[in-house]
């Protein structure tokens, strides 16, 4: 049989008809194929009916064409496989199916031992034979299994490399389903509901009142910004909770001052600043004059204990307390210290987009639950006593010692941590609780983590502390940065010169202010996420500016360079493309790339390190820049145009759902 023109290389690429019909020909195989998808249904796209047998085969068809029907044969349901939410899912189900049967495994082991090879030479799926664990010489193996394989619908080729047998997809078919997905699901693009039904609590940023928002805070926001981020988009229900350190001696101090320095005024005015300035001054007070501390310890003790009836500085932790003492002038000051910080921080916060469900902290702690710990920590006689304190002896785990309540009966950050979690345990439920804190507290949470053990909750188990390094040199720029606020407002500056640097560019940008805040936030954001968590970092001002480089404004520029082609076509998103027309190499690896996206998001909930997406976004945008080199939307023949840009768009989703999923607000213009 001689097989010519398109349908030739449909048989070749993909073997589709090479078994069972050895001797039609070419033009009945043709409208067979054509027959058999139609029976079942199957509309074709963008094309026309192959008329006249003699004239070219299929005219108005391709390779692609063909194989751009939706498949004829099933899609095994393997276990594992997330058909509805992973589009690659489905050409693994086929090849774990596969193996399966030349195995005697089950297709469901399988499927959690595919891999996705690290060259794309390799093809689209490929597995270990030894991780299998089959008898024989696994190259051997994988040889035979080659000859035993007949290409298909799904998957067009498999070849043995050494102990890899690598199988290449129909990508065509990829790319049908795979647009027709995004154009249905759009923002959702990439999620899943894995998690469905569980809750998980998310504790970060959590910075003090009255001292600076340092780098440690920075890290904790945008990493625990992205943790949460990753759990809704697994389908978990999730609670971001900023647990502020407002409670403790320190605040006694704080009181102190504020008797001394504070002003009302200032202090609406600019709470966080002022508190801050008076903290300053009445520590250096404390230098020369070491009775200051007494007060401030005397203080907190009469704060903790509820006792202070002071004029108007008095602490109350709850509504309840605050009620029963009957003098609601009283509790005014340090709830207006907290209340108005945290009017502060949400401005702030919202500034980098990000919300919290719940502002906690320290002082929210109520005397109930602490006590109810140390109660139990003495029923389990793991308390000791030690100079009038009391402490856990941790060094046979070589966690050292920790000391849960001070000589005078107050509480210490530790104790505070054990009340918390035993309250947000009995108010939540969760199936996991996060807190992202720096590297630095890693003996402390360790500690926490262990006495939770020792009190025999065995909900700590889904206790985890995400720990991230530190950053060096955040304030050398000008040497003024200890707020949020300041970083930010630096930042966009730092931005708004970088993009003055292009005056004709600049000059088109509608609202430079808000776009240079944005930018400058994504350059923050993404230097921080490059690398893994524990790493620490150099704060680098003009590297992470750049527009070159895996940088932020790199990002960003790709992400507004897709919404300018959809702008600029002069033509809306048509979803019923000619598939075929996407069949270059630089389309087909987009598609190989956008169609990654859900297993990154998946994998990120078992890492929770949001380098694994900082460096997906980045492949994907060098991928559509390469791919802008030669496929061009403008100029170009109409369907040409429309298959182009539906491609385009779906990256567009896809490198915006990712950005999100990152915390950066994505750009449309810039
Ligand atoms: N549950 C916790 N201990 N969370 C961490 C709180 C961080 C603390 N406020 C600090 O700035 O160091």
């Amino acid at each position: 049989m001689r097989l010519d023109g398109s349908l030739k290389k449909i048989v070749s690429r993909f073997g589709f008809v090479q078994k069972g019909l050895p001797n039609l020909n070419t033009s009945r195989l043709a409208s067979n194929i054509i027959s058999s998808l139609a029976s079942k249904n199957i509309k074709k796209r963008g094309c026309s009916c192959p008329g006249n047998a003699n004239k070219p085969l299929l005219t108005g068809f391709s390779a692609g064409d063909i194989m751009s029907f939706n498949p004829v044969t099933p899609i095994p349901q393997v276990g594992g496989a997330d058909l509805e939410n992973n589009k690659l899912d489905s050409f693994r189900s086929f090849v774990a199916s596969m193996i399966a049967e030349f195995s005697g495994k089950s297709a469901e082991d399988i499927l959690a031992l595919l891999e996705v090879p690290k060259n794309s030479d390799h093809g689209n799926i490929a597995i270990a034979i030894p991780k299998l664990r089959v008898q024989g010489n696994p190259s051997q193996i994988a040889k035979q299994w080659v000859e035993k394989f007949s290409p298909n619908e799904y998957i067009t080729s498999c070849t043995a490399s050494g102990h890899y047998l690598n199988f290449e997809i129909n990508k065509l078919l990829l790319a049908n389903i795979l647009l027709d997905d995004i154009y249905k699901r759009k923002e959702k693009y990439g999620t899943n509901q894995s998690g469905a039904g569980k809750k998980a609590l998310v504790e970060f940023s959590s910075p003090n009142i009255a001292k600076p928002f340092h780098a440690g805070h920075l890290r904790s926001t945008i990493i625990g910004n992205f943790v949460k981020n990753v759990h809704d988009a697994n389908g978990w229900e999730t609670i971001g909770l900023n647990y502020l350190g407002d409670w403790g001696k320190q605040y006694g101090l704080l009181a102190v001052g504020f008797e001394k320095y504070g002003t009302e005024r200032e202090l609406l005015n600019n709470p966080i600043k002022h508190l801050y300035d008076i903290y300053v001054k009445i520590n250096k007070d404390v230098d020369e004059d070491e009775t200051i501390n007494d007060q401030a310890r005397a203080y907190f003790k009469k704060m903790e204990e509820g006792t202070l009836t002071f004029s108007y500085i008095i602490y109350i932790k709850n509504l309840i307390i605050s009620y029963s003492s009957g003098d609601e002038t009283s509790l005014i000051l340090w709830k207006k210290f907290r209340d108005l910080s945290i009017e502060k921080y949400k401005d702030t916060y919202a500034r980098l987009n990000i919300n919290f469900d719940v502002y906690s902290g320290e002082s929210q702690v109520s005397n109930e639950s602490n006590n109810r710990a140390l109660d139990i920590l003495k029923e389990k006689n793991i308390l000791k006593e030690s100079d009038g304190a009391l402490i856990i002896d941790l060094k046979q785990y070589k966690l050292d010692i920790a000391v849960v309540q001070k000589n005078d009966g107050t509480t210490l950050y530790i104790t505070r941590d054990i009340g918390a979690a035993m309250e947000r345990y009995e108010k939540y439920k969760f199936d996991a609780m996060y807190y992202v804190v720096a590297s630095q507290q890693d003996l402390h949470l360790k500690q926490l983590f262990k006495i939770l053990a020792l009190m025999g909750f065995e909900w700590v188990d889904r206790c985890k502390h995400i720990n991230f390094g530190m950053v060096n040199g955040m304030s050398t720029r000008k040497g003024t940065a200890v707020f949020l606020d300041d970083i930010l407002e630096q930042t966009k500056e730092s931005m708004h010169e970088v993009m003055r640097q292009n005056e004709k560019k600049y000059s088109q940008v509608e609202n430079p202010d808000q776009v240079a805040d944005i930018i400058g936030i994504s350059a923050v954001m993404i230097q921080d996420m490059s690398a893994k968590r524990i790493r620490n970092y150099t704060f680098k001002w003009d590297r992470m500016f750049s527009f070159e480089g895996d940088t932020g404004p790199y990002l960003q520029y790709a992400h507004a360079r897709l919404c300018s082609i959809e702008r600029n076509c002069g033509f809306e998103i048509n979803p019923n493309i000619d598939i075929s027309l996407l069949s270059e190499k630089s389309a087909l690896d987009l598609i190989d790339m956008v169609a990654q996206y859900p297993d990154f998001v998946k994998g990120a909930l078992n890492t929770l390190e949001p380098c694994t997406i900082v460096t997906y976004a980045m492949k994907l945008s060098h991928t559509v820049s390469v791919a802008l080199e030669t496929l061009w939307v403008l100029g170009q023949e109409h369907k040409i145009a429309e298959a182009r840009l539906l491609m385009y768009w779906a990256c567009r989703i896809t490198l915006g759902n990712a950005l999100k999923l990152l915390g950066l607000t994505p750009l449309e213009r810039m």
